[in-house]
């Protein structure tokens, strides 16, 4: 079956698993301990309704936005994942490839399997690049200046992991990289030969030896120090850090619980998304992910006051199920989807999209008690 004949992303996801090796599927989908953030970050989006306006003339209908200066597509764009050529040979190199084609911005992990500078000559794009600092600052330093030289406009620093969570299916599948693939961005300047066996998944070793897990604040200024690149911060879930993220200095922030990969009983990104938006007060853009597999559940998170929001597990199964052209098909399933809900909707601009246009399950409960 081809991807132009799916027509949501469950199709995509149930078609990569049939495609993928258990322990490369397993990876890209699994969340960690019992997976109970990992179904609320789907499930909080079904909770939430929608108020469309009628008779508004839509004949035209425009998803197109500026997201830090730059003018994309759709607030639609692809959050960081790791080792895309566990998906497909060609890797991040195909994912950059599609989504230059849509027209919307990439943050490339630096875990990737494709370096940083190979994703880069594949062409125009507007990219960022996801930082984990290293224990070893001089690699952490030289992965920052690299970005900056081959073109990235951002660096999003991934702070909800000084290690990683418990991922249970990595853990019975005693994940391994398999020989073609490799942490391209570090390769040559780590050395991995001798690393404790800490876990019976490969990554949590790795993470565990690698990954500086006394990362603090002040290490935001540190590495606002050491760029003039824009530094966004990605995985705050509260107030508190999303009021301290703007006094550091962060040109956003996005909410984020890392795909529920993480920290499990976390909530559910779009439920506390309203809260951060309203601490901070405008005064930096707010961004989601989590969750995000409909263009309803992007004009949900748009309501209530994302800038936009990014997906990560859907480009993973597009680029599993056709390579370049799975990840564009998933990106135009976003934009059509989103288009008709704009449409149905009654809005014409990302911008006429407010707050009465959605109703929380606490609203409906409220509405409903008042009227007893
Ligand atoms: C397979 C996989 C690999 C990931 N790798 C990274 C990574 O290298 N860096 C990072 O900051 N986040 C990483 N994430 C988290 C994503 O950036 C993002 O927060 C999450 O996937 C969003 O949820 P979604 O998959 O439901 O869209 C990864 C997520 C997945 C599923
Ligand atoms: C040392 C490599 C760790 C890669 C972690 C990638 C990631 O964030 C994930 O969720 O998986």
């Amino acid at each position: 079956m081809s991807s132009q004949e799916l027509v949501n992303l469950d199709e995509f996801e149930a078609l990569a698993k049939t495609k993928l090796p258990k322990m490369a599927f397993d990876y890209f989908a699994s969340g960690s301990e019992d997976e109970y953030s990992l179904r609320e970050n789907r499930n909080a989006f079904s909770r939430i309704r929608l108020r469309p306006r009628i008779l508004v003339d839509v004949s035209s209908v425009d998803a197109s936005t500026t997201v830090l200066g730059f003018r994309i597509s759709m607030p639609v764009m692809v959050a960081p994942t790791a080792m895309h050529k566990l998906a497909h040979p060609e890797g991040e190199v195909a994912t950059a490839r599609a989504i230059s084609a849509a027209d919307t911005i990439m943050i490339l992990s630096s875990s990737s399997s494709c370096s940083m500078e190979e994703v880069a000559a594949t062409g125009p794009g507007v990219r960022f690049f996801q930082l984990y600092v290293y224990k070893d600052r001089q690699i952490t330093t030289q992965l920052v200046h690299r970005a900056e030289d081959a073109g990235y406009s951002a660096i999003v620093l991934t702070v909800d992991t000084p290690r990683l969570g418990r991922r249970e299916a990595d853990l019975k599948n005693k994940f391994k990289l398999p020989p073609h693939v490799s942490y391209k961005n570090v390769e040559g300047l780590l050395n991995v030969n001798n690393l404790e066996k800490t876990s019976d998944s490969e990554l949590a070793a790795w993470a565990d030896n690698l990954f500086d897990r006394s990362l603090n604040w002040k290490d935001v200024k540190w590495l606002q120090s050491i760029t003039k690149l824009p530094v966004i911060l990605k995985g705050i879930l509260t107030v508190e850090d999303a009021i301290l993220a703007v006094q550091a200095g962060a040109a956003g922030i996005m909410v984020s619980n890392h795909g529920a990969r993480q920290l499990n009983y976390v909530p559910a990104t779009i439920s506390v998304l309203e809260e951060v938006v309203k601490a901070v007060g405008g005064q930096v853009p707010v961004f989601l992910d989590g969750g995000i597999r409909r263009g309803t559940d992007v004009f949900k998170a748009l309501a209530l006051g994302a800038s936009g929001v990014f997906v990560g597990r859907p480009s993973v199964f597009g680029l599993a199920v056709d390579g370049e052209a799975g990840v564009r098909k998933v990106l135009q399933m976003f934009q059509n989807e989103l288009e008709i809900t704009m449409a149905l909707m009654g809005v014409c601009s990302i911008k006429q999209i407010c707050r009465n246009h959605v109703q929380t399950e606490h609203e409906h409960h409220t509405a409903i008690n008042s009227k007893l």
